[in-house]
Parts: C-alpha cells; sequence; structure tokens
C-alpha cells in the first residue's frame, strides 16, 4: 500500500511591520498552509495562530534566538521552504541572525522568500502540487 507523501515543512517569519503582510498571505493561502507543518519565530507564530488558528510550532521570538532555532532545524532537514518577511527599512538587533538562517537556506537549499511577491509564487506551487496529489 503506497504511504501518503509527508506534508511541507514550511517556516514562517515576519519583522514586525511585515506581520500584517504576513497574516494576509497566511489568510490568502491558508487552505495551503492548513496541509504542511508550520513553524514560526515567537511572535509571528502567536499572531498567526490568535488570528487565523493555524497550528503553528513556535520557536523563541526572533531578536531571542527563533531565527537560529529555525536555522538549526533547516540545516538539518527539518524545514523544506522558509518564508521570511523582512523588513528592509528598519534595523535589526539581531542581524547577524538573520543573515545566518538566509545563509543557511543557500547553504542547503532550501527554497526561501523574503518579500511577498515570491512567497505568493511558491505557495502557489504548493498549491499545484497538493491539487494534484
Ligand atoms: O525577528 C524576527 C525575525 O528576524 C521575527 O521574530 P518574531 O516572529 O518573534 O517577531
Amino acid at each position: 500500500m503506497a504511504t501518503a507523501p509527508s506534508p511541507p515543512r514550511v517556516a514562517l517569519v515576519a519583522h514586525d511591520r511585515m506581520k500584517p503582510a504576513m497574516v494576509r498571505l497566511a489568510t490568502e493561502f491558508q487552505q495551503v498552509l492548513r496541509r504542511c507543518e508550520l513553524y514560526a519565530t515567537g511572535t509571528t507564530g502567536e499572531r498567526l495562530q490568535a488570528e487565523l488558528g493555524l497550528p503553528v510550532q513556535r520557536m523563541l521570538s526572533g531578536p531571542l534566538g527563533g531565527d537560529l532555532q529555525i536555522g538549526a532545524r533547516l540545516a538539518t532537514g527539518g524545514i523544506d521552504l522558509l518564508i521570511f518577511l523582512r523588513d528592509p527599512m528598519t534595523p535589526q538587533p539581531h542581524e547577524p541572525d538573520i543573515g545566518a538562517l538566509l545563509r543557511a537556506c543557500d547553504v542547503h537549499d532550501v527554497a526561501c522568500a523574503t518579500n511577498v511577491a515570491s512567497a505568493r509564487r511558491l505557495l502557489a506551487t504548493l498549491l499545484e502540487a497538493q491539487a494534484g496529489s
């Protein structure tokens, strides 16, 4: 008997000014996201749980090490796709952690979207894959 494919493991991260955009994106793609295993940094995950009821495994808040926790999971093969809505206009206290997470995506060749337009395209490919399964 064929076993069901395991759900994609998707990490969702947004800086404060980008959280409304993340909530809008997750609302638009919530049917897709509900069929994924979701991870998020602390405050992003809190919003997605509270506003959409998405079952998110929350890490620490980004500035407290959450980006590094997601990066560690990604580096050990536990994340298939990262959506990281970065705020390009506001300096962050944990800039090195952000760079480390994005570098881990490149090192391990994990799909990563850092703005809404590319995130929508990545999520659309998940939608297509789910429709075909
Ligand atoms: O700072 C972040 C990513 O660098 C996001 O962290 P929060 O989701 O906890 O706000």
